[in-house]
């Protein structure tokens, strides 16, 4: 892949080495500087910027001049740096299609820029989709998120909305309007809550309605945030930016709790979460432990890191053989296990110890060479009780596997 090149057309040269450095130091792409226009116009026929970042001001052009043939001409999303604007002034240059502008008043400023940078960076991925019965209120929030590189996608009212979410599992983020036919915006969020978790999919209410109460009403049924139209080009970047940033931190969040941070495998945590609750304690479910045999001694002779490297090629292909059906966690240690929701003890044996033999005939390849490793494991069936006796019968019968030989799978 590579190296994203930014572009900076900035007279002040301690002004360009700042942000040439935050950018080289936090993003790892490749600067380029021009100190004016015509200097500008040379870089901008050799490079493919990905973004530029511009003076609004340049000692050989007009106010604007550079941020206008960026758009026009080279297609290119822009960043405008500025000094202080008054009102008007910022209306004007929001209106030329601009990502954002930045006051050049005090050093948070080179940060955000940065920040903003890595933002637009990620937003080419990141799925929107804009609920709204009206075409022109609907393009104009599409003109705006593509102006900050989103793949926007649209629904002309609330049932059309719930189909695409049905067909787009990726969506992090629905913007609804309120009044729409068929389903209005806060019966929409309802609906989409019933299905999707704050981690799944954020949301944003948009209303010209006068009530002033249906900001709350938004948010109390499930909305992350709401805006009042008509709005300024500004308040909805910013509410858009601070809501995908509190998904992303949800989404690390539930992944340090969901997931073990050395295998990636599932947590014990989650596991319980998904097979131990009320309406999940009833139809038919097997559960599989399943522990390494001597790993102690591959940590003895090897080393700690490549006992860690077992463990990481062992947990890939549990994933591999068994996630994409039922679920796979690490239980701790160099113990694993499997739910298999809808198997009997016999069929889910079955295919663990297709996956033993397998497994035991394939060396795992490590910094210390390539390892022979077996698991032994237990499984037993839920039969009217807790899944924790379940899986206490499975750990007897790991138990008897280890001391029958191990590298075997025991059934109940
Ligand atoms: N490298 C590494 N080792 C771990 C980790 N978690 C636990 N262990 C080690 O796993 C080993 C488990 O050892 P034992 O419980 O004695 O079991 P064993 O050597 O596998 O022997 P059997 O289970 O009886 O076959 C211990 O040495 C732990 O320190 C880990 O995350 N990384």
């Amino acid at each position: 892949m590579s190296i994203l090149r930014i572009l900076i057309v900035e007279d002040s040269s301690t002004v360009s080495k700042i942000l040439t450095h935050l950018i080289v130091q936090d993003l790892g792409y490749q600067v380029d500087v021009a100190p004016d226009m015509s200097s500008a116009l040379v870089l901008l026929e050799q490079h493919q910027y990905f973004v530029v970042v511009a003076d609004l001001n340049l000692p050989d052009a007009s106010s604007g001049d550079i941020v206008r043939l960026v758009l026009s001409s080279y297609k290119t999303p822009c960043i405008v740096l500025t000094s202080n604007l008054d009102a008007h002034q910022r209306r004007e240059i929001l209106k030329l299609g601009i990502v954002d502008y930045i006051p050049k008043d005090n050093r948070y400023s080179y940060q955000y820029v940065v920040k903003l940078i890595d933002r637009l960076y990620r937003n080419q991925h990141v799925k929107v989709l804009v609920a709204d019965d009206s075409v022109v209120s609907r393009k104009f929030v599409r003109m705006l998120l593509e102006h900050h590189l989103f793949q926007v996608l649209e629904a002309k009212d609330g049932e059309e909305a719930l189909a695409v979410l049905e067909q787009e599992s990726d969506i992090q983020l629905l913007i609804t309007d309120y009044n729409m036919p068929k389903i209005d915006g806060v019966e929409l969020i309802l609906r989409v809550r019933e299905k999707y978790n704050r981690e799944d999919i954020a949301i944003i209410g948009l209303s010209n309605d006068n009530d002033e109460s249906l900001s709350a009403k938004f948010i109390k049924n499930g909305a992350d945030d709401f805006l009042q139209k008509p709005f300024v080009h500004e308040e909805f970047h910013c509410r858009v930016l601070n809501t995908l940033d509190s998904l992303d931190m949800m989404r690390n969040l539930w992944t340090k709790a969901n997931r073990d941070y050395l295998t990636q495998s599932y947590t014990r945590r989650y596991f319980f979460s998904q097979h131990n609750s009320k309406e999940t304690e009833s139809g038919l479910l097997s559960v599989a432990l399943l522990d390494l045999d001597f790993f102690k001694k591959i940590n003895d002779t090897h080393g700690h890191d490549v006992g860690d490297q077992v463990l990481i090629e062992f947990a890939l292909r549990l994933e591999n053989a068994f996630a994409a059906n039922f679920t796979v966690a690490r239980f701790g240690g160099e113990e694993f296990v499997i739910a298999f929701k809808g198997l009997d003890s016999t069929k889910a044996s079955t295919l663990v110890d297709k996956f033993r033999e397998q497994s035991t005939t394939t060396p795992i390849s490590t910094s210390a060479g390539d390892l022979e490793v077996s698991f032994s494991c237990g499984v037993s069936t839920r039969n009217n009780e807790t899944l924790d006796h379940a899986l206490q019968r499975a750990d007897e019968l790991l138990y008897q596997a280890k001391a029958a030989g191990r590298n075997q799978v025991i059934s109940q």
